[in-house]
C-alpha cells in the first residue's frame, strides 16, 4: 500500500543541539536503510520549511504506524497520512 506522508519536524527551541545532531544523524540512516529496502520510496524537502513529503510502500496501515513511531525524530514531528492508490490515467508502472 502507498500513503502519501507528511513530516513537519518542530524542535524546541530549548533541546540539546548535541542530543537533537545526535537524533538527525539517525534518522537520515534510518531513511537510507527504508529507502534501500523500498520501503521508504521518495522524499522531499518543501522549500522554506523544515518539513518533508514523503512516499511510503507499506504491507498495511499497521506497518506504517510502527515506521513512524519508530523514527528518530518521531517526537518532535506533527505526521499527516493520507493513502494513495493507482490514478486510471497513470502510464508509470511502478505506481501500484
Ligand atoms: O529533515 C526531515 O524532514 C526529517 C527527516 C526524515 C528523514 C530524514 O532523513 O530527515
Amino acid at each position: 500500500m502507498l500513503f502519501h506522508v507528511t513530516m513537519n519536524v518542530r524542535i524546541p527551541h530549548d533541546a540539546d543541539p548535541r542530543h537533537i545532531e545526535a537524533l538527525k544523524a539517525q534518522e537520515k540512516a534510518r531513511c537510507a536503510d527504508l529507502m534501500a529496502a523500498g520501503v521508504w520510496r521518495h522524499i522531499w524537502r518543501v522549500a522554506g520549511q523544515y518539513k518533508n513529503r514523503s512516499i511510503f510502500d507499506v504491507p498495511d496501515n499497521a506497518a506504517l504506524h510502527e515506521i513512524l513511531m519508530g523514527l528518530p525524530l518521531f517526537p518532535f514531528m506533527e505526521i499527516e497520512v493520507e493513502a494513495l492508490c493507482r490514478h486510471p490515467s497513470s502510464i508509470r508502472d511502478d505506481d501500484s
